[in-house]
């Protein structure tokens, strides 16, 4: 025999400890309070049912089972009605948690996607006008998230009818002219069904779904209560009446009644239908962009991960533009001129432009894809009120820093090595002038530029996102760190900031040295393939002569054999100091990630550490890479990242 309170030490805590572990790094404040309101809810709907089924001799508890009750109902089971919603709500939020968005929309075909932007250009008739602003800012730009039904709802109030019926029918009333012959066998039916039918057709009316991750949530939660239930009835810690039951066992034990029990669900406002789909081209970006952050981004918690995800976006499509913009063209904007729309759309989106307006400047770019456009919209829709622009700026000038280099478009690689030898067969021509790093300082002030400024910028979005308002604007979060321009601006006083201000600051500084670290491992694998787009970012000081220098920027193909893949190049002594140098950054930096936010800790340590697989994959080809740079096998990132989101590293 077991009693009840063991039935929960046994089979119901442990599984809740266990997922709570799993969850632990990306526990945020939201899932908390959807665990309150879960188990406040099952707690006030529940206890008056309860109570009643049990006055009624519906189950009962054998001597001794039970600590004590309250009224009708058991200590213990007071307790389950907390326990239960918890594991359900952790093994949804486990199941649900790869998905940025959580509920179903439709994909928005391109063509809808294309409209905003292309009829602003083109647009000058009132009509056109309309037709340019943006997708969500019209009325049908606005998704219902949680569409309201009736269809369900009415469906769930027949079932709760069908439950009205069979309690009828279980207590001999002769109300209605219904008999199903059932008498009091129709009891504990009638009475779940009441329970249950009227909380899943208000719960689908305010718009409930059932998508994937409900369906394997709910299948898998509830095959593991009905596990416990069967184990707990076997071993008498509590008994259900023949009686009031139909007398079908799903098997030995377990009535089929027992089925019916667990619920969730909420609540619904208008959503802007460009920031959805904008945020499903942004994953898609960040897939085909970086197997490291597509990786790690699991290890962050939603509300964060939408604001990476969308910085992520907009770095790698102004990355994309500025890279494979021509330098003088007939047909598109040069270099410099794509530069400068980023910086104006930068400035206007941070100093509160409207959509119609962003949209101008940014159509000035031609042939820009839905992709692009939607990374722009939903970056400037939500960065600005998490971040300051300083991050941006500065990452700008690490732009301007590329265009310093000859420019071989990224699209024209293959041919980029050709058109370099033709240049340096001119003896007129000095392709040093166009090698911008010359020292380590420089290497490290790129670095700082274009990757310190990320790892800022995660900050600033850590503590918007995860950190309890001091005050100002809620909407407008980043008014909480109005030190922090002052601090990319080199004028920040220390006296004027508070002890917390304090740490902040040097977590900023520590983050900005962890980013530069990850930009010298991405250089590091990439030597090759700058190359072909006759760039070096290895400081040229690192070379013994120009013929070394020469030797990477041109290099002479190793032979392969027949059959054989392409051998790579060594490129050891140009590469492995580089890892030495981003691996003493890292350590000198990774302690600051514990002044995070707490679920911005896991992420934080699964980013660097699965970027920094790359580092070590490198070392064990001896520094040898080719224009693919390194293979890093998905499992290995995952395990990386998996150990640093759980502190194991
Ligand atoms: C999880 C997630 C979605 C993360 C996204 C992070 C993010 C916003 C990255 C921006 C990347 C980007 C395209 C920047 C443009 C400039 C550039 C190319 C920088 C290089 C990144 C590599 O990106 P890429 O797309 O080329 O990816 P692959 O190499 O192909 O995989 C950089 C190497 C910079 C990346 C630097 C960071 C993300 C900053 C890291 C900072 C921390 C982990 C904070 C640590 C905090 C403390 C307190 C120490």
């Amino acid at each position: 025999m077991l009693t009840y309170l063991q039935v929960h030490l046994l089979f119901v805590i442990p599984p809740i400890l266990g997922l709570g572990f799993l969850y632990w790094p990306v526990l945020g404040r939201r899932d908390v309070f959807k665990m309150i309101w879960a188990c406040a809810l099952a707690t006030i709907w529940t206890t008056p049912w309860d109570n009643f089924i049990l006055s009624q001799a519906g189950w009962s508890y054998p001597e001794g089972s039970i600590v004590g009750k309250i009224y009708y109902v058991p200590l213990e089971e007071h307790l389950f009605f907390i326990l239960q919603p918890i594991f359900l709500t952790l093994v949804h939020s486990i199941v649900a948690h790869s998905q940025l968005i959580p509920f179903r929309i439709p994909r928005l075909s391109d063509v809808s996607f294309r409209q905003g932007p292309a009829q602003v250009q083109a647009g000058s008739s009132t009509s056109e006008k309309s037709k340019a602003v943006p997708v969500s800012e019209h009325e049908h730009g606005k998704v219902q998230t949680l569409p309201r039904g009736v269809g369900m709802p009415a469906f769930w109030m027949g079932v709760t009818a069908l439950g009205g019926v069979l309690v009828h029918e279980s207590h001999g009333l002769e109300v209605l002219p219904i008999h199903l012959g059932l008498g009091k066998h129709a009891f504990y039916l009638g009475w779940i069904l009441i329970w249950i039918s009227p909380v899943c057709a208000f719960l689908t009316y305010l718009g409930a779904q059932f998508g994937r991750a409900e369906v394997i949530s709910l299948a898998a939660g509830t095959a593991w209560l009905w596990l416990v239930d069967t184990i707990a009835l076997r071993n008498e810690a509590w008994t259900i009446s023949k009686e009031t039951t139909l007398g079908f066992d799903v098997w030995r034990g377990l009535p089929i009644e027992s089925n019916l029990l667990p619920a969730s669900g909420f609540n619904p406002p208008l959503i802007d239908a460009g920031l959805l789909y904008g945020l499903q081209l942004a994953e898609d970006t960040l897939k085909k962009g970086s197997k490291s952050f597509e990786v790690a981004k699991l290890a962050f918690g939603r509300e964060m991960r939408i604001g990476l995800v969308a910085v992520y976006a907009w770095c790698r499509v102004t990355d994309d533009l500025i890279d494979n913009a021509p330098t003088i063209s007939d047909e598109g904007l040069e270099k410099g001129a794509i530069l400068d729309v980023i910086r104006s759309h930068l400035t206007a989106a941070f100093s509160g432009a409207e959509p119609v307006a962003l949209h101008r400047i940014l159509s000035t770019i031609p042939g820009l894809t839905p992709e692009v456009t939607s990374a722009f919209h939903i970056f400037a829709t939500l960065v600005p009120r998490l971040s300051p622009v300083e991050p941006f700026l500065e990452l700008c000038k690490g732009y301007e820093t590329d265009l310093k280099f000859l420019s071989i478009p990224e699209t024209e690689a293959a041919t980029g090595q050709e058109t370099l030898r033709a240049r340096m067969a001119d003896k007129a021509f000095n392709v040093e002038e166009h090698l911008p790093i010359r020292t380590n300082e420089d290497l490290l002030q790129y670095a700082d530029d274009v990757a310190g400024s990320i790892a800022a910028a995660i900050c600033y979005l850590a503590w918007s996102v995860l950190s309890y308002p001091s005050g100002g604007d809620a909407r407008r979060p980043v008014e909480n760190l109005p030190w922090a321009a002052d601090l990319h601006r080199n004028t920040l006083s220390p006296s004027s900031l508070s002890q917390a201000e304090k740490v902040r600051v040097e977590t900023v500084r520590s983050a900005r040295t962890m980013g530069r670290a990850l930009q010298l491992v991405n250089i590091a694998r990439d030597v090759a393939k700058d190359a072909m787009i006759a760039r070096v970012y290895v400081p040229r000081s690192s070379f013994a002569s120009t013929a070394a220098l020469h030797s990477v920027l041109l290099p002479s193909s190793p032979a392969s054999s027949p059959g054989e893949p392409k051998p790579k190049t060594d490129y050891s002594s140009y590469n492995l100091p580089l890892l030495e140098q981003a691996d003493e950054m890292r350590y000198s930096s990774a302690g600051a990630i514990a002044d995070l936010p707490p679920t911005a800790r896991g992420g934080a340590r699964a980013m660097a550490a699965s970027y920094f697989e790359i580092g070590s994959a490198i070392r064990r080809e001896g520094g040898k890479v080719d224009e693919r740079g390194v293979k890093v096998e998905k499992k290995k990132r995952l395990k990386a990242a998996a150990k640093a989101m759980w502190g194991f590293s």
